[in-house]
């Protein structure tokens, strides 16, 4: 027998603050947040092309290369919450396939997020929840434990909480704090409309480009002119 630490449960985000932070890319959210808040190096896998995705997190932090806990977590997941499995980043073994990714499915869970690798990856890309994750590897996982659920992990360079915000698209995966949540949607929001306005002016051919040249001090190397 190995211990699992179990925390309480996250606070769970409004409803319609999570369906507006949806409808934002990740590259704007993260912008929103000084560029920052990505878990980096983790993406869809290979194949999946599901649309963008947004819940609150339910954290989980396992032994590399066991997933006695990632069982543990899927019976205590709510509809609609997003797993994000602190894997330790680790490649030598995957940490979930088509069986977990199945059953998340059935328990209502909105994704996976995988600090590590996966496998069944056809499986995975055919089903209906979007997986995320470091990378792949056909070697399975060991059901062992020890591991931690609903505690602060790490993933990717960033710390998870259990109900942050986990956004998942093309570009890769984004959380947004807590109690963060409005602000940057608000933020967000107003940069997709700027984003729209370029859009606009690069279309019609007015994008004013001074602000280039005035960020740059141009030192001029060798005879030519540069156009
Ligand atoms: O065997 C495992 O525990 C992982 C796996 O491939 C699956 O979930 O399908
Ligand atoms: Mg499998």
């Amino acid at each position: 027998m190995s211990t699992c630490r179990l925390h309480p449960p996250g606070p769970r985000p409004d409803a319609g603050l999570l369906e507006r932070c949806r409808a934002l890319p990740t590259s704007i959210l993260s912008d929103c947040m000084a560029r920052s808040g990505g878990i980096c190096g983790v993406h869809r896998v290979p194949g999946g092309g599901w649309p963008r995705v947004a819940g609150p997190a339910l954290t989980v932090r396992t032994r590399p290369g066991d997933n006695l806990v990632v069982h543990r977590a899927l019976d205590l997941a709510q509809p609609g919450d997003v797993l994000v499995v602190d894997g330790g980043g680790a490649l030598d073994r995957a940490l979930l396939g088509e069986i977990i990714a199945r059953y998340a499915a059935a328990r209502g869970l909105a994704a996976l997020v995988v600090d590590g690798a996966v496998r069944d990856v056809e499986g995975l890309a055919a089903g209906a929840v979007p997986v995320f994750a470091r990378g792949v590897n056909h070697l399975g996982p060991y059901k062992d434990g020890p591991g931690e659920i609903g505690g602060p992990v790490h993933a990717g360079g960033t710390v998870v909480r259990a109900g942050d915000v986990v956004v998942g698209d093309a570009d890769g995966v984004v959380v947004v704090p807590r109690e963060r949540v409005a602000e940057v949607v608000a933020t967000g929001e107003e940069q997709a409309r700027t984003e729209e306005a370029v859009f606009a002016h690069i279309a019609a051919g007015t994008w004013d480009r001074s602000w280039v040249a005035a960020a740059l001090t141009e030192v001029r190397v060798g005879p030519g002119v540069v156009a």
